[in-house]
């Protein structure tokens, strides 16, 4: 299936002479969450801006369910909803006004039933009437989904979505959007939370300064850069490494207490069984064993690290 849309060699330098795109390539397909990670200025909002139709770029070519972003701007708008990072609202208008001329901007019929699902799955509805200027920052947040949600999207981006928002709407956020992708929409979304990428993603894109490091699917990405850890804390202290244990390549740490062992999650035979049956024949008595694995935020730390 063609992606929905593809992003190929997409620059962007500001009137300012910063280059924030350095040739960008993004294929994204229809129905997948795509989180885009990146530091500040990485250049995440510049590409979203991009696609949606709001920053020209300098050089490459958007394309939109085969739409192009500049020729056929009024399509491809149509069928990308954006939620800003930004409070664009205005304050005194009401929830529902906000969300219902939305719909009518981009130009959709009036959907009554279809506004007060939207509110309601955001549970926004009781504030239905409230005007914008009396809600709180998160029910604002609320809103600004609820209007790019009101024409119906095919394409959802969301810039930092929870960004400064409480765990509970956090989690409702996450909920959101996995509704939404059952329904079909393709979501892609920026954080600077990796454990929301984590929780959410299907694929993860990692940008940093202005270029695409990586493009992955979430587990193959953590089964290929995801380090394990075996920590193996002894009952009395060794001086040194038994010889017998030397294959393995483990260390000794903490005043010779603990051995660690580091091993790849993505090999088939993670060696621990051999190597807990060679400690004990080498006569270490082990008082506990323990596991750890790097998370997507120490990969992409040592991605971004690396990159710099
Ligand atoms: N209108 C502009 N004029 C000049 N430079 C700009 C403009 N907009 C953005 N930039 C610069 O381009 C770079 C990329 O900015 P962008 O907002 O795309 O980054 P980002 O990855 O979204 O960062 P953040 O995570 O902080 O939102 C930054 O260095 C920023 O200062």
């Amino acid at each position: 299936m063609a992606p929905i849309v593809s992003i190929r060699n997409l620059t962007k330098s500001y009137a300012t002479g910063f280059t924030a795109l350095k040739g960008v390539d993004l294929d994204i397909e229809e129905g997948e969450i795509l989180a885009l990670l990146g530091p500040n200025g990485a250049g995440k909002t510049t590409m979203i801006s991009i696609v949606c139709g709001i920053v020209t770029p300098s050089g490459g070519t958007v394309t939109v369910a085969g739409n192009d972003v500049i020729r056929d701007f009024r399509k491809t708008r149509s069928i990308i909803g954006l939620v800003p990072q930004e409070l664009t609202l205005d304050a005194f208008e009401t929830v529902w006004n906000t969300v219902a001329f939305s719909r009518g901007l981009h130009g959709c019929r009036p959907d009554p039933a279809l506004i007060e699902r939207i509110l309601r799955d955001l549970s926004l509805y009781d504030k239905k009437d409230t005007m914008l200027r009396h809600l709180s920052g998160g029910m604002r947040r609320r809103v600004l989904i609820a209007k790019a949600l009101s024409y119906e999207p095919k394409v959802l981006f969301l810039d930092e979505p929870t960004a400064g928002v409480d765990v509970s709407l956090r989690k409702d956020m996450w909920q959101l959007v996995e509704r939404l992708r059952a329904s079909g929409v393709t979501i892609i979304l920026t954080t600077h939370y990796i454990e929301e990428a984590e929780e959410i993603a299907d694929r993860i894109g990692v940008i940093n300064h202005g270029e695409i490091l990586l493009v992955e699917d979430k587990r193959a990405l953590m089964a290929k850069l995801g380090r394990k850890q075996l920590t193996v804390e002894l009952a009395e202290p060794v001086a040194a490494v038994p010889e017998a244990l030397s294959p393995y390549g483990v260390a000794l740490r903490d005043d010779g207490t603990r051995l660690v062992y580091e091993f790849d999650r993505a090999g088939e035979r993670t060696g621990i069984a051999s190597l807990l049956s060679a400690l004990s024949q080498a006569g270490l008595r082990v008082r506990d064993v323990s596991t750890e694995q790097s998370s997507l935020e120490d990969i992409f730390v040592a991605l971004v690290g690396e990159g710099k």
